[in-house]
Order: C-alpha cells, then structure tokens, then sequence
C-alpha cells in the first residue's frame, strides 16, 4: 500500500482561487484587505516565509505592509512596529513572525496586537474564544490541517487523533480546534514527557508530527490505513555539505499510512492559504459582512 498523498499545494492553490472571489466582491465595496507582518532579525527561514506570505498576497490582491526590522531591534522598537499596525487604518490584520529572536519578550509583543487585527489567531484573547467556542480568527497550521482533511473527506467527527508536539502555533491549539462540536474528535497531545509515544501513535486514525525532531515518526509508529500530518522543518547538513529540510515523518511511513500530507507540499502552503483565509474574514468582519 502507498499513502494517498494530501497535496496542501494543490489545495492552497483552490483555497486561493477561491479567495480572490471574495477579495474582488470586497474591493467592489471599496474595500481593499491589508496583511501586515513584523519581521526581526536575520533568520533566513522566517525571511523566506514571510517573502512567501507577501507574493501569496499579491496574487490574490491583498495589499501588504511589510515592517522589518534588524536583529538588533530593541522590545521597545518591536513595540512601536505593534502600535503602528495597530494603528494603520490600511491593515486588515497582521502577524508577528515567531520565533523572535533571544532577548525579546515573545509572550509581551502578542499580548500587544489588536485581537481584531490578530490575523495568526495567536492573541491570548483569540485563543480564549477558541476555548470558549467563539467565533475568532484561528491559529493558520491547525485550521489547515483541518481544511486539509476537509477536502479530502478524512473523517474527523469520532476520529481518535494523535498530535506530537504542544508549541503555541501548532500542537496546542490543535487539540482546542479538533475537540470543537464541530470537529468532534478525541485528541491525545504527546510531548518530550510523553511516556510511550508510539502507543499513542499506533492508536490513532489521524497523527500529526509538529515535533520539530527530524524522521520521528517511523513505520512501526503508524496504524495501518491511517492519515499522517508532517509539520516538522528541521534543516539537516549531510557530509558533503550540503543542506536539506526534512521533516518529522520518516519516508517509509508512506508504505503503511492511507494518507499522507508530506513536507515539502502538505500543511506548510496550507498554513499560508490559512493566513490569507483569515485575513479576508477579518476583512468582511469589519465591512459588516
Ligand atoms: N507568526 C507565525 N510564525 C510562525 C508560524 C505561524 O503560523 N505564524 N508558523 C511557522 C512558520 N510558517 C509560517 O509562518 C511556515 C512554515 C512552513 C511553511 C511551508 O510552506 N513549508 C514548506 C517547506 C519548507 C520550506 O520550503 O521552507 C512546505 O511544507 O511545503 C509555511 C509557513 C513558524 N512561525
């Protein structure tokens, strides 16, 4: 058996077709959506999906501010970057590209943005209406793992599923979004104090791997027939030197799983659909519409 293969590119590339319908019908109204991102320091990773944010909304026509600033950006410079988004009447909503370099305080800066212009979902007031079930802007890697799912009619609704990993923008609000009424799945989150992961793996109709812990997930880990989520990016140097990004899920998982959304091409261009999703949404929100 080899995994059908969940392609997040090819479902981005609907999700955004369908985006600029919406986009178009709001700029009818003389409404034009803004993202703005806040970018700091050198990390070429950050640098490249934010480059790949702003051309996901130019093709679209989302207009973009980009705000960067050096790595030696001071708490109070990120600060003041927050404020003016706040601020801009020509920003729809924006992001705060994670992780902040050493020194910032990460938790402060979020804490600071506008829930209504949260366009991450990753306000501590935003993920309290997660909690509390009340219609937010969503955290872009799980929602689109779940829209992922969606669209290939992976059962959610009873499915048992395994998450790996518990950080702010993936593992932990996955567990918050598949437990809603409307996703209705039982979710085990495993984490480094997890005692025997691939017991909580073996068990599962659906795994996700958000561990940042490169080729984790092996065959022997995976049901059967079972649909697998690699979120993992870790950048790898072999002995010549040269450099790749692997992901959490070892390549023989595909010969045991009935699905799998792989890294390159599965919920990485899906968590960046996601953005544009909820940038549109805020944007109708504040048209009233
Ligand atoms: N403020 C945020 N920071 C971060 C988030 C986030 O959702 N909000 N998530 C990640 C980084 N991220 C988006 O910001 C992101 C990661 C990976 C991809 C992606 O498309 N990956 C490719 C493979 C990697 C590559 O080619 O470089 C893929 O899976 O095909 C998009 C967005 C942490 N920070």
């Amino acid at each position: 058996m080899t995994a059908t293969i969940l392609d997040g590119k090819a479902t981005a590339t609907a999700i955004k077709d369908e985006l600029r319908l919406r986009v178009k019908a709001l700029s009818d109204r003389g409404i034009v959506p803004g993202l703005g991102t806040i970018l700091v320091g050198d990390d070429p990773g950050s640098h490249a999906y934010v480059a790949g944010k702003h051309r996901d909304c130019a093709e679209v026509g989302i207009a973009s501010i980009r705000r960067d600033l050096p790595a030696t950006a001071t708490q109070a410079d990120v600060e003041d970057a927050v404020a003016a988004l706040n601020a801009d009447p020509a920003c729809t909503g924006y992001i705060v590209q994670l992780p902040l370099p050493a020194g910032l305080d990460e938790r402060r800066i979020l804490e600071l943005i506008d829930p209504a212009k949260d366009a991450d979902g990753l306000h501590p007031t935003n993920l309290g209406r997660l909690v509390l079930n009340i219609p937010a802007p969503l955290p872009c890697t799980p929602h689109g793992i779940v829209e992922l799912l969606r669209r290939f009619d992976i059962p959610i609704a009873g499915a048992e599923v395994t998450a790996i990993g518990r950080g702010p923008t993936a593992g932990r609000p996955l567990g918050l979004i598949f437990t809603r009424k409307s996703e209705n799945a039982t979710v085990t989150l495993c984490h480094t104090g997890t005692r025997d992961l691939a017991a909580h793996t073996r068990n599962a109709d659906i795994v996700i791997v958000a561990a940042g812990s490169a080729g984790l997930l092996t065959r022997d880990m995976v049901k059967p027939g079972a649909a697998v989520l690699d979120v993992g990016v870790t950048r790898v140097t072999a002995e010549d030197g040269r450099s790749r990004l692997v992901g959490d899920v070892a390549p023989e998982v595909a010969e045991v799983a009935g699905y799998l959304a792989p890294m390159p091409g599965g919920v990485g261009p899906m968590t960046r659909a996601m953005l544009l999703s909820n940038v549109v949404e805020l944007a109708e929100r504040q048209a009233g519409s």
